[in-house]
């Protein structure tokens, strides 16, 4: 099957230019190809990813991708998708937000067996920022025609609220891209989400009018992410799901995917796994007949966590989730109790050996000592997964997870967690 037929298969192709050439020419030979993403934030999320999951599988196909960091389209702002002007972000907060997400870039496609294969990476800013102002109106302007500009939607769609001279001529810097990729490294074709489709059909223009008419150049879009409920994809009550381990937890990650509705599971699969088509309908078969196994949400948490964070950190989600269904959270790690209980209610104690019934109520975790006597003589405490009857019993620093952090239970699902004071 082709890397097309997959991509139709996968429901991941919204719009194409001459699909058939593309076809015959994807069969014939290893193309270069490229997407790029602006560093308007310093990391992705996994809205970013969905377009990238595609160039890498044309990577996994044989084929070239390059990865292009937008640091010089990034400090103007491409008006697609948005309905008011951006705010100007200074120089370096785009340079130093391209520096993270060109390590994120290389983490997702420098892995495994396909790292010889031809990923590169480049930054528009080092060609962009060499076009001098005459040049760019001598040479670039001069084939953009205002009206073909005038009629894209996106620029369209802003003409009553209006529109900087700025953002207007985001989609020349993004035809300039296409056609310096296209002499540098041969890319025939851009991919993008479904808003790109206006700036890579003006980069085809431009390309056909300086390269020539016959030149074998394509543009392919994605659809736009939408879930079964009409909710918007990739939100949770917390924000975006980011890629950076910083701001969203390989655990937080993990439980994101694994609560997705039954209805979205199998699409979701599709396009953010690479598991075979036999795999995915054999788990559409799962979710038919015994969902409340959640045999393909597990699945499809694993595979893209482990995708984008590693196996290490999946085993570590994994851990979590099982020792929070278990409530045996005695044997996780310091950094897995960081990551698990992070959004859990916190409090902290003094670093000193104190009697439990006092200490419970100092953490605000009971309201009074005779509360918390009832509390443990019931046997509804448990300090790190272990449950404590004895009405007189002492803690001391000694007992923590990693002389630090005690995750006390009441009850079957109240958690908090204590720290430790230095
Ligand atoms: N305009 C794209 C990013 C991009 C930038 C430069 C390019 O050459 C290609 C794509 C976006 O906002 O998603």
């Amino acid at each position: 099957m082709s890397i097309l037929d997959d991509l139709t298969w996968r429901g991941a192709i919204n719009q194409q230019t001459n699909a058939q050439g593309l076809e015959e020419l994807v069969n014939k030979k290893a193309i270069g190809l490229y997407c790029g993403v602006d560093p308007t934030g310093d990391s992705m999320h996994i809205g970013h990813l969905i377009p990238f999951m595609i160039l890498k599988r044309f990577q996994l196909a044989g084929h070239k991708p390059v990865v292009l960091i937008g640091g010089g389209t990034g400090s103007i702002g491409d008006p697609s998708g948005r309905n008011s002007e951006r705010t100007l972000q200074t120089m370096d907060v785009v340079k130093e937000n391209a520096r993270k997400l060109a390590d994120q870039m290389n983490r997702l496609f420098l892995k495994g067996d396909v790292q010889a294969s031809g990923f590169r990476i480049v930054n528009n800013y080092d060609w962009l920022s060499q076009i001098s102002l005459l040049d760019f109106l001598r040479d670039y302007g001069k084939h953009f025609n205002i009206n073909n500009m005038l009629a894209k939607d996106v620029v369209a769609s802003r003409l009553e609220v209006g529109i900087s001279f700025t953002e207007f001529s985001y989609q020349i810097l993004q035809s300039i891209d296409f056609a310096h990729l296209y002499k540098e490294y041969d890319v025939q074709l851009q991919i993008g989400g479904a808003d790109q489709w206006g700036n890579i059909t003006a980069g085809l223009d431009f390309i056909r009018r300086t390269e020539g008419h016959e030149t074998e150049v394509y543009g392919l879009t994605i659809p736009l992410m939408l879930k079964s409920d009409g909710t918007k994809f990739g939100k949770t009550a917390g924000g975006a799901v980011w890629l950076d381990p910083e701001k969203t937890t390989p655990f937080e990650f993990y439980q994101f995917w694994l609560n997705q509705q039954d209805g979205d599971v199998v699409k979701f699969l599709k396009y953010f796994t690479f598991l075979s088509h036999e795999e995915i309908d054999a788990l559409a078969v799962e979710i038919e007949t015994q969902p409340h196994l959640r045999v393909a949400h597990k699945r499809l948490a694993e595979e893209v966590t482990r995708f984008v964070h590693g196996q290490e950190a999946l085993d570590e989600a994994i851990r979590i989730t099982e020792a929070l269904f278990t409530g045996e959270v005695g044997s996780l790690t310091v950094h897995e109790i960081e990551q698990g209980f992070r959004n859990m209610p916190q409090a902290s104690a003094a670093r000193e050996e104190a009697n439990l019934a006092v200490w419970l109520v100092d953490t605000g975790i009971v309201k009074s000592r005779r509360e918390a006597r009832e509390f443990i003589s019931n046997g509804a405490i448990t300090l790190n997964g272990t449950k404590v009857t004895d009405v007189e019993a002492v803690i001391t620093p000694q007992d923590a997870i990693g002389g630090k952090y005690v995750v006390v239970r009441r009850g079957k699902k109240n958690y908090t967690l204590v720290t430790f004071q230095d």
